[in-house]
């Protein structure tokens, strides 16, 4: 599935219409299709109210509004600006629906337009779609707002109205759908901290784009199970342990064990063919039982944190630094020199990446892959900004950044977004409010480590982590547990149920 802005839309649906020849059928198709899910989520005897806006998203629900008439369900139109504000496309769906025997209400000429919208059960969103632009004027403004007020079920076309396509936007109104029918792809916002919610459930359809015009356009996909299956190395039956990267993770400090334990264990879940982990003395006496399958090393330490060190670098395959390593002085020498020394791609986690803030310029010397996993927090105290401008706008700021510093970036969230060096990005839409505690994030840089040595290349590996780490949740919470109980450790035991199932 790929992820388009409202230009990336515009631009394909104008080589749709006018280069290819859709001409007028793109919106009857984008009409049936969305009148074809509707027909799924409500029932024979509902009241339907089509509300129509100025633009084409207008279009869509007069097609919409004929073809669940057709269909006999109850339809009526609520049409909130004078014809002359419609469109010649528009204007032809109008009569189409007209002609047969459609009946239509015009906000000018009624003062029962409030009555009309309190008596509907179902309200079908087509007031505005992606040409929305700034805040909503009026008599679209007092529409959206009693429509979140009194209407019945409330089913977006294509978007909620009012909400902006696209990240950046600091006010909106928007209409609270209960569920979105998105048209051939969705849009940024439904990824964005701030304005997901306003979609409720969404589904996409298809009305006869062409797959490639959009896979040429869209410059974001989201890291799916199709994008897991079609890409995730499958294993050589004659292939050794080396074969499946030697990979190493530096951290732990004496009063922060834990994290660094479920890194190890998740890597050595995920594939890892050996893993090496190095803490302090009391850390690994404490962790090494808990998975014997690696070797331990015990690095130079004081006052039970890690300190610059001369370690086993050079022969790995990947190395992740940082998982509870505490935020010493001494310990972001030990990181200078493993980001100098280490010749492998290196994950940066956690307390790595708070040592990391005043060594940003080390990054763009290092020649091999370096990866940052912050969530929305540390991601903002990198750019050294407010997280609210961030969350706003992740996928510029992600962008910007990676290919500043020359870094992969796996930004957590919800949906997290998922950026190259050269500012390819994908989303992994995975995972549930379970992960949403302490030591998830641990279990995701255990996952990374081991993809990136499985003879991918590393955006496809961090595609995949993410996919794995979301989907074991998810597979977790679907076959006993809930999002309260889960625990990190329950999403590295959940691994081998996303790898049965998917691969
Ligand atoms: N292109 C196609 O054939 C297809 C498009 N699809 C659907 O169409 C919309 C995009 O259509 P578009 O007309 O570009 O945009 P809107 O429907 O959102 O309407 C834009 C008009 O709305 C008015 N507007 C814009 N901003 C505001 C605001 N802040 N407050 C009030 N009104 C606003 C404005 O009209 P004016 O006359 O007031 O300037 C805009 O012109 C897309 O989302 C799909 O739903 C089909 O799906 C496929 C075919
Ligand atoms: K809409």
């Amino acid at each position: 599935m790929f992820i388009v802005t409202a230009k990336e839309m515009y631009d394909i649906d104008h080589c749709t219409m006018e280069k290819i020849g859709f001409g007028k059928l793109l919106m009857e198709n984008a009409g049936r299709a969305v009148a074809e899910k509707v027909r799924q989520k409500v029932n024979a005897a509902d009241k339907i109210l089509i509300v129509v806006g100025p633009g084409n998203n207008g279009g869509d629900g007069y097609v919409i509004a004929r073809t669940l008439q057709n269909e006999q369900y109850r339809v009526s139109v609520l049409q909130v600006v004078p014809d002359q504000k419609l469109s010649e496309q528009v204007q032809f769906f109008k009569q189409l629906y007209l002609a047969c025997n459609g009946t239509c209400l015009l906000l000018d000429d009624s003062a029962e337009w409030k009555q009309v919208i309190s008596e509907a059960d179902v309200v079908i969103d087509s007031l505005l779609g992606i040409g929305v632009d700034g805040l909503v004027r009026e008599p679209l403004a007092s529409v959206i707002a009693f429509i979140n007020e009194k209407g019945g079920k409330i089913v977006s076309v294509d978007i909620p109205s009012g909400l902006p396509a696209d990240e950046g936007a600091e006010a909106f109104t928007s209409i609270q759908a209960d569920e979105t029918i998105v048209i051939a792809a969705p849009k940024t916002s439904v990824f964005l901290p701030h304005t997901a919610n306003y979609y409720g459930n969404w589904e996409v359809v298809s009305i006869g784009h062409p797959q490639t015009l959009i896979s040429e356009n869209a410059a974001c996909f989201v890291a799916d199970d199709v994008f897991f299956r079609t890409t995730m190395p499958k294993r050589d039956v004659n292939s050794h342990k080396g074969d499946h990267g030697k990979g190493l993770v530096i951290g732990g400090c004496d009063n922060m064990p834990g994290s660094f334990a479920m890194t190890v264990r998740a890597a050595l879940r995920t594939g890892a063919g050996l893993m090496t982990a190095v803490s302090t003395e009391k850390v690994i006496d404490r962790i090494a039982c808990l998975s014997p399958e690696a070797m331990y090393q015990i690095g130079a330490s004081e006052k039970g944190h890690l300190i610059a060190d001369d370690l086993p670098l050079d022969d790995k395959d990947g190395v992740a630094f940082g998982i509870g390593v505490g935020r010493e002085t001494k310990t972001a020498a030990l990181l200078e020199s493993v980001l100098q020394e280490t010749t492998c791609p290196l994950i940066i986690d956690g307390d790595g990446l708070y040592l990391l803030q005043n060594q940003l310029a080390r990054l763009k010397q290092r020649n091999e892959p370096t990866i940052l996993t912050p969530h929305m927090g540390e991601m903002a105290r990198l750019l050294e900004m407010d997280i609210s401008d961030l969350t706003r706008s992740p996928f510029r700021y992600a962008r910007e950044f990676a290919e500043e510093h020359h870094v992969y970036v796996v930004l957590k969230g919800k949906y997290t977004i998922i950026t190259s060096p050269d500012g390819n990005q994908a989303v992994s839409t995975t995972g549930n409010p379970g992960l949403a505690k302490g030591g998830s994030g641990d279990v995701l840089t255990g996952i990374i480590l081991a993809m990136m040595m499985q003879s991918q290349s590393i955006f496809q590996s961090l595609c995949n982590a993410c996919f794995v780490h979301g989907m074991s949740a998810d597979l977790q919470v679907q076959s006993g547990h809930s999002y309260h109980d889960l625990l990190a450790t329950d999403v590295i035991e959940g691994i081998a149920s996303v790898y049965r199932t998917f691969s």
